[in-house]
């Protein structure tokens, strides 16, 4: 049997002590060789009702415009990028500061970021979805050339109690065998994971390469099709990795403008 990564289980254990009371985050193998990987725990890190609502004071009154082809396209959801600017589908996220996004958001990103396995995870995108307005996100992989390669996406997401949407990881055809396992939550189907209030998903190791992942479009299904849904990712870019990237030996590819690469056409073809 392949070991397990020490890079995810030396991040499980570390995200471990922040929440002490939480479910330990649980190991997934994306890939055969465990290269790719997938820490999951629901419940881990829940907004009250009154931090969702602070949330979803914070969304942004329009949807963000992004250039697709030479097309202006509005993607189905809300957008808003903290710590550092950040360029995907032919538009650019002019960062506000850290500490301007709402509370939770911030002391989450602080919390985060103060873990050695996170250390130069200084960007945030707070995404907000709405179900009963169909919002979602198109399937596609983080993997930016302004992104530093291997280096972990942390998810949060916060919802309504009771709501949950999908999250799906599918295997890329050039990704080279990628895995699909059931998760909790999907109902045995490949790659598919619940997501509700608090729960925690981290995409290591060579995920982006082997994956691309999606929040499936809502259906109508008692729970699902209504309820308000916000997402923390938590990234980090070349030029700010922490301690362990440097001791890697990877030199940072510069922050350059992002020109829809294959993720740019990815989340084109399903915005
Ligand atoms: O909302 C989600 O869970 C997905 C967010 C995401 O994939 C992204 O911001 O790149
Ligand atoms: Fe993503």
């Amino acid at each position: 049997m392949t070991p397990p990564p020490e890079a995810a289980l030396q991040l499980a254990r570390s995200l471990a002590t922040l929440r002490p009371s939480a479910p330990p985050p649980k190991l997934h193998l994306l890939t055969p060789d465990g290269a790719s990987w997938l820490l999951h725990s629901p419940g881990w890190w829940p907004a009250t009702p009154a931090q969702l609502d602070e949330l979803w004071r914070a969304r942004p009154p329009q949807p963000t415009l992004g250039t697709v082809m030479g097309r202006a396209v509005a993607f189905p959801r809300r957008t808003a990028a903290y710590g550092e600017d950040y360029a995907y589908t032919g538009q650019t996220q002019r960062a506000a500061p850290l500490a301007a996004a709402p509370p939770l958001a911030a002391e989450a990103c602080a919390a985060l970021a103060s873990l050695p396995p996170l250390a130069g995870h200084a960007a945030a995108l707070l995404n907000w979805y709405d179900a009963a307005a169909g919002e979602y996100m198109g399937a596609h992989a983080d993997d930016e050339r302004a992104l530093r390669r291997g280096e972990p996406i942390v998810s949060l997401s916060w919802a309504d109690g009771g709501h949950f949407r999908r999250f799906r990881l599918t295997p890329r055809k050039e990704g080279g065998g990628g895995l699909a396992p059931a998760l909790p939550g999907g109902g045995g189907r490949a790659g598919v994971a619940a997501v509700r209030n608090g729960c925690l998903l981290v995409m290591g190791g060579t995920t982006q390469r082997t994956h691309k992942h999606e929040l499936m479009k809502p259906t109508k299904a008692p729970g699902e099709g209504v309820g308000r849904r916000v997402n923390l990712s938590l990234r980090c870019f070349a030029g700010r990795a922490g301690k362990r990237g440097r001791e890697e030996g990877g030199e940072a590819e510069g922050r350059e403008e992002v020109k829809g690469g294959e993720e740019g056409e990815r989340r084109a073809a399903t915005p």
